[in-house]
């Protein structure tokens, strides 16, 4: 950590325009929107790490840990390399020692980005304590009263839930920190959860080394707001490497001998005995990856007349991001915390909209314009699952678009019958779908499965945002030899 103001401290500060309670990426953005090019002064209160879950615990770690899978998996696919890579696996700790350099869990370079731009940083944990005002107590347990002359904004995100299952929380269980931690590889394992992170882990967790690996989700599918031909997809390719999978399938109960809290990513103490539908199996460690609890809990909502209850504990925000329910403009949410999408890139950009927006009232400008309003959060939002095969997805999916009351026509295609993904591996494997609104004949929603297809889904971000007409998109050629040319497949396919 670095020399950041600690609460309590006599001589500092206690009024700033804009207070920002959690120091993630979108707390760090709102600061820096609703300051730049002007003189107005901004706090980050963090209890924590500045930089949030997503630089320490989440994004950085975990995508570290997948690109040597997704090369290796690769390169085992394309002779020329096959013979080098052979039978070997990963290298676990060339692995975990990149994963540590770019989750090393010191801040002091985001706190000098911050203080660089003129953003001040309190150590300790925030919380609502009236209108414009924040109460921080310090790990030493002294509480200090901060004002903000403008805004407060909430940004303090979501921690892994851990349901409560007999026997479950008193195991001791990984959640998604000591799996994107990982420092002991256990040779057994379980994960409860069948969405994103379960997947994500899944899939490092076996190339690091996991012997015996069993995902046991609730829900299905695998990944089930994705289309269900991506869930079938990575399903599959989690079998042929050796994970069994149960779906539909409720724990009934845990239990482990000898629980230990050991530390991040080092395993927990003996085994466990985990009991689900009727069956038992005795494993070595097990990940819960079954969704995020907001962090709104003693966050002196009530203090403001701010009820959660309604909402899971999420913080309902506008368009502008404002608190829904509280006079005067000068609350806001960002991030996780309001439920909108539980991504890094939407908490940004939800954060560049609540600074602009911040900006604007202060300078008596009106809101109204594109730069100040939320549009992407509704049915717009993108996001790439780092399995292999990828899972890239835009805007929503078939039958979310159809519940939304949209009259849509679809088109597929399998992405191996395109040279570009044929010359990337041999035996790709891959599935293209679009979502089109017949009534303006554009794209709505879009989703690629394969190697390497992160980087294809701006494409289609981009053609569903612009509401690009499907007859325009005939003028957009992709080049030869890439895997962008299965637009032009889908389109041929569309007739
Ligand atoms: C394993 C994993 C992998 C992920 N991978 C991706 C990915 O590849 N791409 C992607 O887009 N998203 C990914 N996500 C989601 C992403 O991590 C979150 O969307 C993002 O971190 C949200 O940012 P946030 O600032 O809202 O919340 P957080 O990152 O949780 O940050 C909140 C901050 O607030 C602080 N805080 C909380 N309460 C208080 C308080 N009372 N006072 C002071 N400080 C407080 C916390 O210490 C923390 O620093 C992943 C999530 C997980 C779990
Ligand atoms: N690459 C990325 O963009 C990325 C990576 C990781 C996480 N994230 C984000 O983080 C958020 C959290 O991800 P997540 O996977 O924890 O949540 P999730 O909501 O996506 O999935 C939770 C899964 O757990 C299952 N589940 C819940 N309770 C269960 C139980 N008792 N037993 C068995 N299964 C149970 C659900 O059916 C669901 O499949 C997501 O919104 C995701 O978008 C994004």
């Amino acid at each position: 950590m670095s020399n950041a103001t600690p609460a309590g401290a006599a001589d500092t500060q206690d009024t700033w325009d804009v207070i920002v309670i959690g120091g993630g990426p979108p707390g760090e953005i709102a600061a820096q929107y609703a300051i730049q090019g002007s003189d107005r002064t901004a706090v980050i209160v963090e209890q924590e790490l500045v930089g949030g879950e997503c630089s320490y615990w989440a994004c950085m770690p975990s995508k570290a840990l997948l690109r040597p899978v997704e090369v290796l998996a690769t390169a085992r696919h394309l002779p020329g390399v096959q013979s080098l890579v052979g039978d070997h696996s990963l290298d676990a700790g060339a692995t975990l020692a990149r994963r540590d350099s770019f989750a090393e869990h010191d801040d002091t370079s985001q706190v000098k980005w911050a203080n660089g731009i003129g953003i001040d940083v309190v150590r300790g944990r925030g919380r609502l304590a009236g209108v414009r005002t924040v109460a921080v107590t310090a790990s030493d347990g002294s509480v200090r009263t901060l004002t903000a002359r403008l805004a407060v904004v909430l940004a303090t995100g979501t921690t892994a839930t851990v349901p409560d299952l007999p026997g479950l929380r008193d195991a001791l269980p990984w959640t998604s920190r000591d799996a994107t931690n990982v420092h002991q590889v256990p040779r057994r394992m379980a994960v409860i959860g069948g969405g994103v992170v379960a997947c994500e882990a899944t899939t490092w967790l076996r190339a690091l080394g996991v012997d015996e690996l069993t995902v046991i989700g609730s829900a299905p599918t695998l990944l089930g707001k994705n289309e269900p031909f991506a869930g079938e997809l990575v399903l599959e390719a989690f079998r042929k490497s050796g994970v069994t999978v149960h779906l539909g399938a409720r724990v009934d109960a845990v239990s482990r001998r000898d629980p230990q809290d050991t530390g991040e990513g080092n395993i927990h103490g003996g085994e466990i005995e985990v009991s689900f539908g009727g069956r038992s199996i005795v494993v070595d460690e097990l990940l819960v990856a079954a969704g995020r609890t907001p962090g709104s809990r003693d966050l002196g909502l009530d203090t403001v007349g701010v009820d959660t209850s309604d909402s899971h504990g999420f913080v309902t925000v506008d368009d502008h991001l404002s608190v829904v329910g509280v006079g005067g403009d000068w609350l806001y949410g960002v991030g996780d915390l309001t439920g909108r999408a539980l991504l890094t890139h939407m908490g940004k950009y939800q954060a560049r909209i609540a600074g602009a927006v911040i900006a604007a009232r202060a300078a008596g400008k009106p809101v109204d314009g594109p730069r100040t309003t939320d549009r992407a959060d509704h049915g717009q939002v993108p996001q790439v699952t780092f399995t292999h095969p990828q899972v890239a997805s835009v805007g929503p999916t078939e039958q979310a678009a159809r519940d939304a009351g949209i009259d849509v026509e679809t088109v597929e295609y399998d992405i191996a019958s395109v040279a570009g993904a044929a010359l990337l591996e041999d035996g790709y494997t891959g599935r293209a779908k679009l979502v089109i609104d017949r009534a303006t004949d554009t794209l709505v929603g879009a989703t690629f499965v394969g190697t390497d297809i992160a980087e294809l889904l701006h494409s289609a971000t981009v053609a569903v945002v612009g509401k690009v007409s499907m007859e325009d998109l005939w003028h957009a050629v992709p080049s030869y030899p890439t895997v962008s040319e299965v637009w032009l497949r889908l389109l041929e396919s569309r007739g």
